[in-house]
């Protein structure tokens, strides 16, 4: 049975909500017409084929060209400079920390022992329920991508003369009986920040301090004491080190600006760790397991039939870096273009491969320091890493914020009555809501993981202002779906949204009116993604009265007042502002 709140309610609300249709059953049919839009995209995307002419595969590169790339990009960042100093057998516990290059943890592996043996454990814990609403924690399309980065990571490591082995089950489980079979003194994996991993961490901690090794004769015991085994956490997920702040995590500047401009003023980013072009001998293993299926996940496979269909893995990778910034040459506008909607280029679009760790961030700023030297640098080159800022931000702020991040009244302890409005919250999620700019951008986002940077804020400013729906039920939502879902980032920027975080703006209102006219003002993108909008007139899309369902609520500031197709007064108030704004910087 749903149960359902309609008020801020006390009672536990763990558990109690369930969505009332699986993930799989929110994709959308291939619409008969062929629109104008989708032709568009069939002429832009090179690899489109007759049965795919919806869909653009971000990066559009075939696979002799992706490896390539990553095959040049590794020799780049390869070095035998390093010599191997240490002894015995090391795992390297690999996490959202999926590739190879500029891997820390990798690196000190092997440095420190004569053997790595590299290990990933399919949790089944990431493939349950999300925390208050029980949402699938992993929808299909970032499993999928998991496990396109999987397969990836293990072809690059057997490039370099491993292997990677695969099991299923708890790391607290799996960790130590591998370190015991392998008499490894060391397990090295990358540090996490939120309390589910770290979690985790503490279990394999605590969990190795059981497993009793025989004394090396490199480190003799006494004669009763045995050798214990190590977790190393290694720091890798941001582009500033955590260890080069200018503060302590519990200082950290509340407000992003003032964060920004102390960590450019007083810290510098480090290089890439560079690997060995080799990384033998491989430690002898009956059963390397296999890269997981979708189904035997548990999990019903879903088709990108539309938009864009993200390829998992280091190596595309290392190719969207190179298409973004070197083939396509996007870099030098990217301030401009950064808050469209509509196709692969608006943006870098690198942040699935961020939240796996299948790209460093590291990596980009060095590569965005050579786009400057060798092509040139401006206020668009810089605005990639101002974002990249964003993203270290949040996860700091979640080291300093705790479990505070997930909670309703967020880092700020807000009091505030929320709904739980399931008819309302429903419309939001299966973008029926009557604003095509909403349904749009929430049909993206269950069809092809991916939302825009503007669209996922105007949908939570929707969500948790003009309907007044808890946030977090917004944030699960995002986290099943998101293919770029990264718990800092998610529910630092929901907590932001809904005005229970650090923004010194609190009530940060997004005005459909002036959103659909400041970035969509040819309902371009409401029409590809809603069809039976395209045969409408551009200036009638994104309010289309009868011709469109119903709207489900008011707009908390200037709620339409014509369904006749000719906008509305709020609308036309804005676009007035719109132009004269236009005017004025001409
Ligand atoms: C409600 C909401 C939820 C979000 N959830 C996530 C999430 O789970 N995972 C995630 O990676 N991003 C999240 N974001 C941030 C942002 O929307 C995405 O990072 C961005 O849209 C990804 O597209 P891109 O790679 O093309 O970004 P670009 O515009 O090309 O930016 C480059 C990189 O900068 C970083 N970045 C940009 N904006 C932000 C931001 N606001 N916060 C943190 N990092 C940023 C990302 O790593 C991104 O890949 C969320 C934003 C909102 C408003
Ligand atoms: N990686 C993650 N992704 C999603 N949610 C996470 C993650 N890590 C932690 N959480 C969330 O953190 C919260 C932990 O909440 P819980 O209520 O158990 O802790 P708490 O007892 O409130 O913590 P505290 O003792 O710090 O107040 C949950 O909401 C959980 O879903």
């Amino acid at each position: 049975m749903v149960i359902l709140h309609s008020a801020m309610s006390s009672l536990p609300l763990k558990k109690l909500i369930q969505p009332s249709k699986p993930i799989s059953a929110l994709t959308h049919p291939i619409p008969t017409t062929q629109a104008k839009l989708s032709i568009h995209f069939q002429i832009m995307n090179p690899n489109a084929s007759s049965s795919s002419i919806h869909t653009y595969q971000v990066p559009a590169l075939d696979s002799d060209q992706m490896c390539r790339i990553a095959d040049q990009t590794f020799d780049r960042y390869s070095s035998n400079a390093v010599k191997r100093k240490g002894k015995g057998t090391a795992i390297v516990w690999f996490r959202n920390d999926l590739r190879i290059l500029d891997n820390e943890a990798l690196f000190k592996a092997w440095a420190s022992s004569e053997a790595v043996l590299p290990v990933y454990c399919v949790d089944p814990r990431l493939f349950g329920s999300t925390y208050y609403f029980g949402f699938p924690k992993t929808g299909a399309l970032r499993a999928q991508f998991i496990i396109e980065c999987l397969a990836d990571l293990k072809k690059n490591l057997m490039k370099r003369g491993l292997n990677l082995l695969i099991r299923h089950g708890k790391p607290e489980e799996i960790i130590p009986s591998l370190v015991q079979g392998f008499a490894a003194h060391t397990v090295y994996a990358q540090k996490e920040t939120c309390s589910e991993e770290v979690d985790v961490e503490r279990l394999v901690k605590k969990a190795l301090l059981q497993v009793k090794l025989p004394p090396s004769p490199e480190k003799p015991t006494s004669h009763h004491s045995t050798n214990c085994p190590k977790l190393q956490l290694v720091w890798g997920s941001t582009m500033y080190h955590m260890d080069d702040l200018p503060f302590s995590t519990n200082s950290i500047p509340d407000v992003y600006t003032q964060f920004r401009k102390s960590i450019e003023a007083k810290c510098a980013i480090r290089r890439c760790v560079k690997i060995p072009t080799s990384l033998l001998p491989t430690p002898s293993v009956e059963d390397w397991g296999c890269v997981p299926s979708i189904d035997l996940l548990g999990i019903q496979s879903q088709k990108v039939n539309k938009g864009m269909k993200f390829l998992g893995g280091e190596t595309a990778a290392l190719s969207r870096v190179f298409e973004y910034f070197w083939k396509k040459d996007l870099l030098k506008t990217y301030k401009e273009t950064r808050n469209g909607m509509l196709g692969p280029d608006y943006s870098t679009k690198f942040s699935p491969w961020l939240a796996s760790g299948s790209l460093s961030p590291r990596f980009i700023y060095e590569e965005v320091i050579r786009y400057e030297k060798e092509r040139q640098a401006n206020d668009s080159t810089y605005w990639v890493l101002f974002e990249l800022i964003w993203r270290d931000y949040f996860r700091f702020l979640s080291i300093k914020y705790g479990n505070s991040i997930f909670h309703l009244g967020g880092p700020r302890k807000v009091e505030k009555r929320w709904s739980q409005e399931q008819r309302l919250f429903e419309s939001w999620r299966d973008g029926c809501t009557g604003y095509p700019l909403i349904d749009a951008n929430m049909k993206e986002v269950s069809t092809t993981g991916f939302m825009s940077n503007r669209g996922r804020q105007i949908v939570c400013s929707f969500l948790v202002r003009d309907m007044g729906i808890d946030w977090r039920m917004g944030a699960e939502w995002f986290e099943t779906c998101l293919l770029d879902y990264d718990p800092c980032s998610n529910y630092g920027n929901w907590t932001y949204g809904a005005g229970v975080g650090n923004d010194p703006r609190e009530d940060r209102y997004f005005s459909i009116p002036k959103q659909a006219q400041t970035y969509d003002p040819e309902g371009e993108y409401v029409a590809y993604w809603l069809p039976e909008l395209q045969k409408l007139q551009k200036d009638k899309r994104h309010f289309p009265g009868n011709s469109y369902i119903e709207q489900i609520v008011p707009l908390k500031f200037g709620t339409p007042k014509k369904h006749n197709g000719q906008g509305t007064a709020f609308a036309e108030k804005q676009t007035k502002g719109f132009k004269r704004l236009e005017r004025k910087k001409k």
